[in-house]
């Protein structure tokens, strides 16, 4: 039997709140920081494993944060989620992107169909077209071969299959299976589409519309942009685009498409990297075969994170040591940093992931929470993040903890050797110099070199990025923000909180304005 209990309501969270706080500076210095290092991981899929040792946990904090996982029924939950109960209490709905890359439990029927069934049915109709568009089965009305691919969507129709495109464009393009460019467009902003118009050769290019209610304001003005200029260089639209949407929405029956390919309701947008949202662009871009190693990866995290115990669950120890940090502890921001720059567009994914799921002050039953809920996350890739904003995680008056990524391999084998070391080498070898920087610190008489440390770091290490690799580290994102949600007993799988500013700025295009917002409409020549 599950029960929704707030977290400060449980007996383990208050326990927890006793816990002698750990010295992490003492911690990891000399041969215990090594133990520490030896002691405190936990492997994850594709071979990638989660280190904690810079953590401010021990075996105490530890235990407490079991007993937290017990009580709050995580695993419980997970279970019911991906069997098929209504978890997305807010809008009354499955949540069901785990099936989207396998069967973890029952079989789930709902709109009249096994859901499995119709998300795997929609990848095969993906590929066949996708080979179909490789092979010149499919081409542009002067039966030329498509070059390039170009997203229109926005928020979850978008940063995570860009993010994902550009995670795997070099090692495609280095393995042989880069089969198209990709592009994307997403903000209203005209120069968005108009710059990336202005660098393809629309003749040649399929457009992907994404959106999954088919109503976005941003990505229904940029299909008219891009029809626009598809007319103007004398082609028919309905040649060039295709559709990827919910098949209640306005755009699922259009005969304005070449083809439509569909998810549904019980996919967030920032859960759909690997439904159809993400699926296309990314079968079209690398190929379908690529795209199911993807899904298998993400699959294999997903298996992981049903563990019930949390000392051998990656994604749940991972959010339990987050909520510590940001409840107890009470730090207010998480920064993403991958030491990789083909996760250049990551910390961008995990920031809707992340925020949009579970930024919310009320909990499951819409009752106000006394606590803190999801943190602030940013991030931008090692080593350029270094140079830009690590001097207040170092020094600054707040403590950030911190969530690395690092690679021993680089994707594309070119490498130089300067001063006896790779540029992989010196990657990683500040990767390891900052979880200590921040762990440990380094005393200075003068109070402006003085580096306090004790400022608590994970990181996630792997082989190389590869497309298992990638879906196995998305999930684990995912798999952390759903428990996330579970110990704040907060719906992570809506987002009422954008729509305020969407009904706004419908009434200043609508000129339908008085007081402040008129005055600001004005200053801004609306
Ligand atoms: O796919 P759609 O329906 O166009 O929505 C795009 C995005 O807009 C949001 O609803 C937020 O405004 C996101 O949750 C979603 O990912």
């Amino acid at each position: 039997m599950i029960t929704w209990n707030n977290l400060d309501t449980l007996t383990s969270y208050q326990e927890l709140e006793k816990a002698a706080r750990v010295n992490l500076a003492e911690a990891m210095t000399g041969d215990k920081g090594a133990e520490r290092v030896k002691k405190y991981s936990v492997p994850m899929a594709e071979g990638l494993v989660y280190y904690y040792a810079a953590k401010q946990v021990d075996d105490t904090v530890l235990d407490a944060l079991k007993k937290l996982a017990d009580e709050a029924q995580l695993a419980e939950k997970f279970k019911a989620l991906y069997n098929g109960e209504v978890i997305n209490t807010g809008e009354k709905r499955l949540v069901l992107h785990h099936m989207t890359r396998g069967q973890l439990g029952d079989a789930v029927t709902a709109d009249g169909v096994d859901k499995r069934t119709f998300y795997k049915q929609q990848q095969e109709r993906i590929a066949e077209f996708a080979n179909k568009v490789h092979n010149g089965e499919i081409t542009n009305a002067a039966g030329e071969k498509f070059t390039t691919v170009v997203q229109i969507g926005i928020g979850g129709s978008d940063l995570g299959p860009r993010a994902m495109y550009l995670a795997l464009e070099n090692w495609a393009k280095k393995n042989g299976t880069f089969k198209m460019e990709a592009k994307f467009i997403s903000n209203v902003d005209p120069d968005d589409a108009a710059a990336v118009l202005y660098g393809i050769d629309v003749a040649h290019s399929i457009f992907v519309l994404v959106s999954k209610s088919g109503t976005t304001l941003e990505t229904l003005t940029n299909e008219s942009f891009v029809k626009d200029a598809l007319k103007n260089a004398g082609l028919d639209a309905s040649k060039h685009m295709i559709a990827v949407t919910s098949e209640t929405s306005p755009l699922a029956k259009s005969s304005d498409y070449l083809a439509a390919f569909f998810m549904d309701d019980y996919i967030g947008g920032r859960y759909s990297s690997t439904s159809a949202v993400g699926g296309a662009v990314l079968s079209l871009a690398f190929g379908p075969e690529v795209f199911a190693q993807f899904l298998k990866g993400a699959a294999e995290a997903d298996k992981l994170a049903a563990e019930a115990d949390a000392t051998k669950n990656a994604a749940m120890l991972d959010a339990l040591i987050g909520v510590y940090e940001r409840n107890v502890l009470g730090y207010p921001c998480t920064a993403v940093l991958p030491y990789s720059q083909a996760l250049s567009r990551f910390p961008a994914h995990l920031q809707q992931l992340d925020m949009e799921s579970n930024g919310k002050s009320v909990n499951r039953f819409g009752e106000p929470v006394n606590y803190v809920t999801g943190p602030v996350i940013f991030g931008e890739p090692g080593t350029n993040g270094q140079h830009s904003f690590y001097q207040l995680l170092h020094q600054g008056t707040d403590i950030v903890p911190l969530q690395f990524v690092g690679f021993k391999k680089n994707q594309m084998d070119t490498d130089v050797v300067i001063q006896g070391s790779t540029s992989q080498q010196k990657l990683c070898a500040n990767v390891a110099a900052q979880i200590m920087a921040f762990a440990c610190g380094k005393a200075d008489e003068n109070r402006n070199k003085n580096f306090e440390g004790g400022r608590p770091s994970s990181i996630i290490i792997g082989e190389q990025v590869n497309p298992g690799a990638l879906g196995a580290l998305l999930a684990h994102f995912e798999n952390k923000v759903m428990f996330q949600g579970f110990l704040w007993n907060v719906n992570s799988f809506d987002q009422e909180g954008v729509q305020l500013g969407k009904v706004l700025a419908k009434r200043v295009l609508a000129h339908e304005t008085d007081g402040a917002l008129k005055a600001f409409s004005d200053l801004l020549e609306i």
